[in-house]
């Protein structure tokens, strides 16, 4: 079967920064991939190298065994989020429309009353009917990103990039979110590269964690990656990995992503935990 995602010797330079070299990476269809690290430690350029936006340093690069290239139609991919402009003269179904015929001119292949059916579906797959008609511009955040989510789907992706979708969603939202993007993948074989600060709401689902530290890198299964040691060496002082009823805390490192702090008080120890706070 051909991986949806190889990476080989792969390294990428910005100015006088080596953001990760030696990257070798298979990604096969229907696994699931979180992208962990600090802010710039590189996460949103490899979705760009994946997305054919940018070329690497050196190594080599194959998405679905091509050469990645912009405007592929079988690759979902959901930005981080920026606030639309206020004037935007979309309406959300508009938006989510875009993900199907985005790249090519009228309604595709199927015609305009499956192209209707398919939008429908992704936008009651996100909980968005209610607003579908309103100006992009109006919504709020979360309402924005659950239309981002509608569209990376709705043209049926065989890989998923995906940038930080849980943020300004609510703990309901990102647990839709999260059981939204693992059905696709079991039921579809859509393979996800999920880049996140927050790896605990989609722990129950990861398959592998790729986990960046200023040009220092883990891979493997949850289990492997997020160790004391491991997290030590990446961030290159002390950090203790912590597991508290089923989450992942990181205790130690401050732009870990998923952390928290020892806080004393009247000299008794209290765990006092930051995740899930952003
Ligand atoms: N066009 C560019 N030219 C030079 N350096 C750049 C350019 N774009 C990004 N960088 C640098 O590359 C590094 C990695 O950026 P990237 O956006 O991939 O980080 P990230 O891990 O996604 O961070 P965050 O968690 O803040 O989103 C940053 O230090 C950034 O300043």
């Amino acid at each position: 079967m051909t991986p949806a995602v190889e990476l080989s010797g792969a390294e990428l330079r910005r100015g006088a920064r080596t953001l990760w070299s030696e990257l070798d990476l298979q990604i096969a269809p229907g696994e699931f991939v979180a992208v962990l690290g600090p802010n710039g430690s590189g996460k949103t350029t490899l979705l760009q190298v994946l997305l054919g936006l940018l070329p690497l340093s050196a190594g080599t690069v194959r998405v679905q065994g091509e050469q990645p290239r912009r405007g592929t139609s079988t690759v979902g991919y959901i930005p981080q989020q920026r606030a639309l402009d206020p004037l935007t003269p979309l309406r959300g179904r508009d938006l989510v429309g875009l993900g199907l015929d985005g790249h090519r001119w009228g309604p595709g292949l199927g015609g305009r009353r499956r192209r209707r059916d398919q939008v429908h579906e992704a936008l009651a797959q996100v909980d968005a009917l209610d607003y579908s008609d309103a100006p992009v511009g109006s919504l709020s955040g979360g309402e924005q990103q659950r239309l981002r989510v509608a569209q990376s789907l709705v043209g049926d992706p065989q890989l998923l990039l995906a940038d930080e979708p849980l943020l300004s969603l609510d703990l309901a939202r990102q647990r839709t979110v999260v059981e939204l993007v693992d059905r696709r993948r079991r039921e579809h074989g859509t393979a996800v590269v999920f880049v996140t600060h927050e790896l605990n709401p989609v722990l129950p689902v990861v398959d592998r964690v790729l986990y960046l530290v200023d040009g220092r890198f883990r891979v493997g299964t949850p289990d492997e990656v997020m160790t004391s040691a491991n997290l030590s060496e990446l961030y290159r002082t002390e950090v203790e990995v912590v597991r508290v009823r089923g989450r992942i805390l990181v205790v130690g490192a401050e732009e870990a992503p998923v952390h928290c702090e020892v806080h004393r008080e009247d000299g008794a120890g209290e765990l006092r935990s930051t995740a899930g706070a952003r």
